[in-house]
């Protein structure tokens, strides 16, 4: 892993209608590190995400990706410069086999068209059988993805947004719904990811947060509340009172 940032937001804040969802938020990512955000419920993970993406446009702030401003870009431009996101329910090609559905996914341009026409190179085949191996899916290239578990659908979408080799990725809320070993086995993809891979995982689910064993940051009313190791977050008392102390949690 290098020391290179690869993304910078700087006292993001985000106003709806006067209300702060972000306010000067600051977070920086280095490349290949893998960073979980979690947080109490209305922190703002979402809009942080939102914010990356170009979905919502900040009030204040900076956010610096690859050196680049990201302010005023539309979504589609910041997905081109690099940044790809998963949505929490998986967003697959259900009447498509799990084959398919990669092949769309490393197919450049994306389109369906080169999906029919079969215009996949020897490369992106290569890349298709590495990605299915990585996610566990071998066994079921030709199932339709519609067949699989929701873990098994969680984890083909995460094989497709690695397939279009995105800088930064951002996963929100990957393991709800997942059995205790699918979220387990979740966990352990996304940390075989990090190193040539930069990844953001938003959750809720601490178990799931212990086992990816990164850095995580703890958002609370749109602002960083504290940052470290799982070790050093679950120490500090702002922490414990705000979320980690919830019955819940
Ligand atoms: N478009 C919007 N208009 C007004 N308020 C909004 C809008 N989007 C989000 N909010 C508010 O901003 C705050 C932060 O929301 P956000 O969805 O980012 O939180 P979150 O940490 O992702 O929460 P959760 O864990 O429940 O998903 C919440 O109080 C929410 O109600």
């Amino acid at each position: 892993m290098n020391n290179k940032v690869l993304l910078n937001l700087i006292d993001i804040t985000v106003s709806f209608e006067g209300f702060l969802a972000l306010n000067k938020l600051n977070l920086n990512l280095k490349k290949g590190e893998l960073r979980a955000v979690i947080g109490p419920n209305g922190a703002g993970k979402t809009t942080f995400l939102d914010v990356i993406t170009g979905k919502v446009k900040p009030t204040k702030g900076e956010v610096i990706f690859k050196g680049k401003s990201l302010l005023g870009r539309k979504e589609h431009k910041i997905a081109r410069l690099g940044v790809g996101r998963k949505f929490q329910s998986p967003r697959i090609f259900e009447n498509l086999t799990v084959q398919e559905n990669l092949e769309i996914s490393v197919s450049t341009p994306k389109s369906p068209l080169n999906l029919i026409n079969k215009n996949i190179k020897d490369e992106q085949l290569n890349e298709i059988e590495r990605l299915m191996k990585i996610v566990n899916l071998a066994q079921k290239v030709d199932s339709k993805a519609g067949s699989l578990s929701h873990g098994q659908k969680q984890w083909l979408e995460i094989a497709m947004l690695v397939g279009q080799k995105p800088d930064l990725m951002l996963v929100d809320e990957p393991v709800a719904g997942l059995t205790d070993e699918e979220t387990d086995l979740t966990a352990d993809l996304l940390k075989s990811l990090s190193g040539e891979n930069t990844v953001v995982v938003i959750d809720h689910d601490m178990e799931f947060i212990r086992r990816l064993d990164s850095n995580v940051s703890v958002l609370n009313q749109g602002t960083v509340l504290c940052e470290g190791t799982m070790e050093t977050i679950q120490k500090d008392q702002k922490v414990i009172d705000v979320y980690l102390g919830r019955p819940e949690n």
